[in-house]
């Protein structure tokens, strides 16, 4: 994923104009796991909107898996990119069970009928894919989403956005809705299902403890600009009173 020249503007030409992305550079290797910082209203949801296609650029580059995605709608970039959001409603249908549910998701690379799940070795495939969440979903298969914890809901978005192996995975804030345990555990879950595909991953988080922990590398936004972009070695020498150091610099 490469992010050229970016730039958005809110409110242009107004008395409220704000260049909330300013000339924003960045290319995201294939496996590479970022975690994003960066205190409120610094653009790190523009940023991800932007990528995503939720919000239109007025200026730069947006190129992923070698097509170029800046001026596409959301639904031709979900064909390379999938999304897991804060709220833990917004990624599974709450009126389906967690069998449709996935073969929901399983439908955007083909079409299945929604009764699929009752044939012959789905059950037993869908049972295999929930047991690693560890969350007792495969005994839940027909229980409706919405009766689910947030915890067990966001683990079967994530498993759900990770089903097609998308060429990049945008995590905004996926963790912030869940209580520490939980959200620990989802981390966690996450870490797995990440180096398990080797999937390019883009996550937000406002916990400077998850960044330094998780991912190969952690870029920080500031004023709608990056002001830290550092991976491996030095990424794993970093410590929170650095971070904590640069926010108020
Ligand atoms: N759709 C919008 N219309 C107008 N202004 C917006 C819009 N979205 C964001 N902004 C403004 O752009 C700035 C950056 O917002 P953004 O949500 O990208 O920051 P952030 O780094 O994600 O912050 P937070 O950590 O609080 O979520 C803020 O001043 C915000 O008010």
């Amino acid at each position: 994923m490469t992010v050229k020249h970016l730039q958005k503007v809110f409110f242009p030409g107004t008395i409220n104009e704000r260049h909330v992305l300013k000339d924003v550079n960045l290319t995201i290797l294939p496996g590479d796991f970022v975690a994003v910082i960066g205190n409120n209203g610094a653009g790190k949801s523009t940023l991800l909107n932007t990528i995503a296609g939720t919000l239109t650029t007025d200026a730069g580059e947006l190129e992923l898996a070698g097509h170029r995605m800046t001026k596409r709608p959301v639904a031709y970039r979900a064909r390379w990119l999938s999304r897991v959001f804060q709220d833990p409603k917004m990624g599974t249908a709450g009126e389906l069970s967690v069998a449709q549910n996935l073969t929901l998701a399983e439908r955007h690379t083909g079409s299945l009928s929604l009764k699929w799940y009752r044939q012959a070795g789905q059950t037993q495939r869908y049972r295999t894919l929930l047991a690693p969440l560890q969350m007792g979903l495969e005994d839940r298969l027909t229980t409706q989403v919405k009766y689910l914890s947030g915890g067990q809901r966001q683990a079967l978005s994530l498993l759900m956005a990770t089903l097609s192996h998308p060429d990049l995975l945008l995590l905004d804030e996926h963790t912030a809705a869940l209580d520490p345990q939980t959200s620990a555990q989802v981390m966690d879950l996450t870490e797995r299902i990440v180096t398990t595909q080797h999937l390019t991953t883009l996550m937000i988080t406002h916990k400077l403890s998850d960044a330094l922990r998780y991912g190969n590398r952690l870029v920080m936004v500031q004023d709608g600009q990056i002001k830290l972009d550092v991976r491996g070695q030095a990424k794993a020498q970093l410590r929170q009173a650095d971070l904590m150091d640069l926010f108020t610099a």
